[in-house]
């Protein structure tokens, strides 16, 4: 797949007779296999952002390039929340996303990455918030997307919880590269994560700072050097605090 180009000139939500930008002058060039963070303040609209570049969202002006992959099907989109099918097992909440025959030894193996797969015939509903959030996150892998959407998904999760999940996703990621859109507000979950980091600013959304994270993998998971990081931030682009 080539670069992802997202250039959204407009995008503006009419409700109760008013109008609101939501999005103006957006430009943003995503390279293949790259792990971008969107990092920005609460309502600026990064939801907006992901669900235009997931094709559900088609009233902006503007053009999103997803490379060769113009289709949908190659997209994963994990959203703020998990939204399983509470009448079907975690199992069958996966295969459900697949089209055609659903690759059992992938989706064995994301089960037993994400230790989920000895609760794989269960209902969503015996699973604790931690477990249904690996769920969604292996549905979204197991179509091998090239791109995917996450928005948020570790939101209202304990510090451990979120930990070790962000852990298996990284991991994963290194074992099945593909490109990345991870919103966040969590400035040290962007940085262990992130290859770049992209601010964004309030209503009107924009661009405001784009920062390469150059740590390597062990850097990363050492929070005395996420904390530094983070320090370098705050001191060398101090209007990113405003947005966080
Ligand atoms: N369907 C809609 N109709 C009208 N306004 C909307 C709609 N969806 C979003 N908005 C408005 O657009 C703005 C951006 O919303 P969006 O959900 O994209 O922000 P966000 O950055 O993802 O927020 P958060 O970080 O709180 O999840 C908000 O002011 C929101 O109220």
């Amino acid at each position: 797949m080539k670069d992802i180009r997202i250039n959204i000139v407009d995008k503006t939500y009419q409700a109760d007779g008013r109008s609101h930008k939501a999005i103006a002058g957006l430009d943003l060039t995503i390279q293949r296999n790259e792990f971008v963070c969107l990092v920005g303040p609460s309502g600026c609209g990064k939801t907006s952002l992901l669900n235009i570049v997931a094709g559900l969202d088609q009233q902006f002006q503007g053009q999103i390039q997803l490379g060769d992959t113009q289709n949908a099907a190659h997209i994963g989109y994990v959203f703020q929340e998990p939204r399983l099918l509470p009448w079907y097992t975690v199992r069958r909440n996966i295969e459900l996303v697949c089209s055609g025959q659903p690759p059992a030894a992938l989706i064995d193996a994301l089960l037993v990455d994400m230790q989920l797969d000895a609760v794989q015939q269960q209902y969503p509903e015996r699973l604790s918030l931690g477990m249904q959030r690996r769920v969604a996150i292996i549905r979204a892998f197991a179509i091998n997307p090239v791109l995917l959407l996450m928005d948020e998904p570790f939101v209202s999760l304990d510090a451990p919880t979120a930990r070790q999940i962000r852990t298996l996703l990284y991991s994963l990621w290194r074992q099945r590269p593909h490109t990345v859109l991870f919103v966040t507000h969590d400035l040290r979950e962007a940085i262990s994560l992130a290859d770049r980091l992209i601010f964004l600013s309030a209503a009107p959304m924009q661009v405001v700072a784009d920062i390469p994270v150059n740590l390597s993998r062990d850097e990363r998971e050492q929070p005395a050097q996420i904390e530094a990081f983070r320090h370098h931030l705050l001191d060398n682009f101090p209007a990113i605090a405003a947005l966080l």
